[in-house]
């Protein structure tokens, strides 16, 4: 980099005029980098506002798919959809994890047969179906890997037969994206892509999605025996190489913007379609300071959104999506 001494170089000549500013812009955001979750519910034509994500709701599939025509007709490129499991449903063997009439799977046929152009992500982790809320198997109290894939490989085809375009493996699992790659070809689901949550941390910013899909009382513990370290790196590096080496077509960091670090680490090193999720716990400290007036919202929100581009990221999952996709387009 080359810089003229003062006078020479004045940073402000560049900043000086609205024109010059719209020039010199190293980023942008677009309606294209977006992709947004929603909770799914069971019943009809109702939807419950979650206390802790003011302005999210929990939509049953009939309202969920007039929002997916919205989101489409707003040029959000995919949805992405967690389901909240009725608590009756969650076992210590998570067999409605892959019932091909589970509630997600029906969201997402119910989805892509009305706005088949709307790319449908899926979420895959036994938490919403498991007894003991962990994304595995637990048996005296351990988190078991391998025994978790076969039940998240279950998943996976149920998912993909239902139609879904993305699969997301959320669980962090070892080993678990190449087991689903073999099945998914085997299957002949050659054209399913895989976005690995490949550096997910075990953060407190996940708060207010575990009262989203009610699974803050199921937990016993916590994530930590599988999930990341928040003081980790190059941890992140060696899991986003495992799962690219492995058949993820795109990965992911998550939480976001605590991990902007990570998420440039892994665009540089990589050059893969790289994501971040903006949780839950995110959303809730913009939305809850803008609503209380002591942030613009809009502004926090669409700095946020730009941020993670300017880290390297391809697209944010966000729950602002909608919201910003209006701003965007305005
Ligand atoms: N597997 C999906 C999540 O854990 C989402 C977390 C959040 O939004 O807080």
């Amino acid at each position: 980099m080359t810089i003229a001494p003062f006078p020479a170089a004045r940073f402000r000549r560049t900043r000086a005029t609205d024109a010059l500013r719209r020039l010199t812009c190293e980023t942008e955001l677009s309606v294209n980098d977006l992709i947004w979750p929603v909770f799914v519910r069971d019943g009809e034509d109702a939807a419950d506002p979650i206390p802790s994500m003011p302005g999210v709701e929990r939509l049953t599939i009939d309202r969920l798919v007039r929002k997916a025509e919205e989101a489409a007709a707003l040029g959000i490129p995919a949805i992405c959809i967690f389901p909240y499991t009725d608590p009756a449903l969650k076992t210590e063997g998570c067999e409605e994890a892959w019932n091909p009439d589970n509630l997600s799977n029906r969201a997402v046929r119910a989805i892509k047969a009305a706005v088949p152009e709307l790319a449908v992500m899926t979420d895959i982790a036994l938490d919403p179906y498991n007894a003991n809320g962990h994304d595995g198997i637990v048996r005296n109290g351990e988190v078991l890997n391998d025994e978790t894939i076969e039940a998240l490989v279950m998943m996976a085809l149920a998912q993909a037969e239902a139609g879904a375009d993305i699969l997301g493996p959320s669980d962090m699992m070892d080993g678990r994206i190449g087991a689903m790659r073999l099945s998914l070809e085997e299957a002949g689901h050659k054209n399913v892509s895989i976005m690995s949550y490949a550096a997910k941390y075990a953060s407190g910013f996940y708060g207010p999605f575990r009262d989203a899909v009610g699974a803050s009382g199921a937990l016993k513990g916590d994530k930590k025996t599988y999930q990341m370290n928040p003081a980790n790196s190059d941890e992140a590096i060696r899991l986003v190489e495992r799962d690219l080496t492995e058949g993820a077509d795109m990965v992911m960091v998550k939480p976001g913007m605590p991990y902007l670090d990570i998420c440039r680490r892994v665009k540089d090193t990589f050059g893969a379609p790289t994501f971040a999720y903006q949780v839950s716990g995110e959303y809730a400290m913009l939305r809850g300071a803008a609503d209380r007036g002591w942030l613009d919202g809009e502004r926090v929100m669409m700095e946020s959104l730009l941020a993670f581009k300017r880290a390297g990221c391809d697209g944010i999952l966000t729950y602002f999506a909608p919201e910003a996709a209006r701003l965007l387009r305005a």
